[in-house]
């Protein structure tokens, strides 16, 4: 590949696709193609093979799919399933037979079996349960690594997985139904600053999480498509995590919020732990550089600013 060779990044205007996008452009990629969904919706087969024959792009970047936090998980089962089997299956298969020579396709942590051992390695795929509420979205995404790893298979193309763990960043969705922890927790802890009120939390608290900035997760992108990578599927994340309750201290402290914070734990929990080994991707020479502090700050500050036009995703 080169500076000049054609990549698509389908989801563009996504978390990662934005930082995909601004990643590719400092560091000089300049054909890259890029449709929102409105232009080309991707579960739309005939729409998808027209633009490949039209575009015959050499490098795909699947950064487009339905995403969503664990209620909206939970309560919009067949989108997850469905969407998400469309757009991948659409992208992997128009790749195939237009000859691209790279496919990254990106994953989840939540694809491994609910009570894996910790940290969760890639060869724990598919030797257990799935957690319930996210299950319809893994078993999607479980598809999508399945057929990159029948390609590299049959085809011996560098079809390649990367498994990312709970990111975050600028560009995230901040709609307090359907949105991640870290986004719903900044929004919640800067109103009710605001109202000087108590903040309401989903679950117990006690769930542990590894977060990791879309900006490390674009480099981890870029360091995929550069490096010919020997195996199918690569977790990518920081080997950290923490709890809930302790995001929480974390955040209210960033926010300058004081008052109390309530858990509701009618709302689900979800995987009690997902911390993923790195080490794979560690071995060939990628790492995370943004401390989750410096990073929770950043993407404060992201909000504040963009606070009249930030994303809210309705489902
Ligand atoms: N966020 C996380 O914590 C996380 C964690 C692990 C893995 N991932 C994976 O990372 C990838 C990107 O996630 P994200 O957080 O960036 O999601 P996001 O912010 O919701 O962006 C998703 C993108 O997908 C596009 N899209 C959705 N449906 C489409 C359709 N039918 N046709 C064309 N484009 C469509 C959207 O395009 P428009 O804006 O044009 O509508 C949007 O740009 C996904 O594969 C996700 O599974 C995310
Ligand atoms: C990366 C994604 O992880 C997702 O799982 P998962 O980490 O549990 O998804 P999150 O929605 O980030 O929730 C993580 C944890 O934070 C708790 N939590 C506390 N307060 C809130 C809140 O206000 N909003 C949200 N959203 N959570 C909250 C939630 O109960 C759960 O234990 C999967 O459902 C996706 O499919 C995907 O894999």
């Amino acid at each position: 590949m080169t500076k000049q060779s054609r990549i698509f990044l389908a989801g563009h205007r996504g978390m990662v696709g934005s930082a995909v996008l601004r990643a590719l452009k400092a560091n000089g990629y300049e054909n890259i193609l890029a449709k929102t969904s409105s232009e080309l919706d991707l579960r739309n087969q005939n729409q998808v093979n027209s633009f490949f024959q039209k575009h015959q792009p050499s490098i795909v970047i699947d950064a487009a799919a339905r995403v969503g936090g664990i209620l909206a998980n939970r309560d919009y089962p067949y989108q997850f399933l469905m969407d998400n089997l469309l757009i991948q299956n659409n992208l992997i298969d128009a790749s195939v037979r237009q000859g691209v020579e790279k496919f990254i396709f990106l994953g989840s942590s939540c694809i491994y079996p609910k009570h894996a051992p910790q940290p969760l390695k890639e060869e724990y795929l598919l030797t257990g349960p799935l957690e319930e509420t996210n299950s319809w979205y893994a078993l999607a995404k479980i598809a999508g690594v399945k057929a990159c790893e029948a390609i590299r298979k049959q085809f011996g193309k560098e079809f390649v997985s990367l498994m990312p763990t709970n990111l975050y960043g600028p560009h995230d969705n901040f709609d307090l139904h359907t949105s991640h922890v870290l986004p719903a927790m900044i929004r919640k802890f800067h109103e009710a600053k605001e109202e000087g009120s108590a903040v309401e939390l989903w679950g117990t608290g006690t769930p542990m999480r590894e977060f990791l900035h879309v900006d490390d997760m674009a480099s981890a992108i870029l360091f995929a498509m550069e490096n010919t990578l020997p195996e199918s599927i690569y977790n990518v994340g920081t080997g950290k995590d923490l709890s809930i309750k302790d995001l929480a201290s974390m955040i209210q402290h960033i926010t300058a919020h004081h008052g109390p914070i309530h858990f509701d734990p009618t709302k689900p929990d979800g995987t009690p732990r997902k911390l993923l080994d790195v080490s794979k991707l560690k071995i060939l020479g990628w790492k995370d550089s943004i401390d989750l502090e410096e990073g929770v700050r950043l993407t404060y500050q992201w909000f504040l600013d963009h606070q009249k036009g930030y994303k809210e995703v309705k489902l």
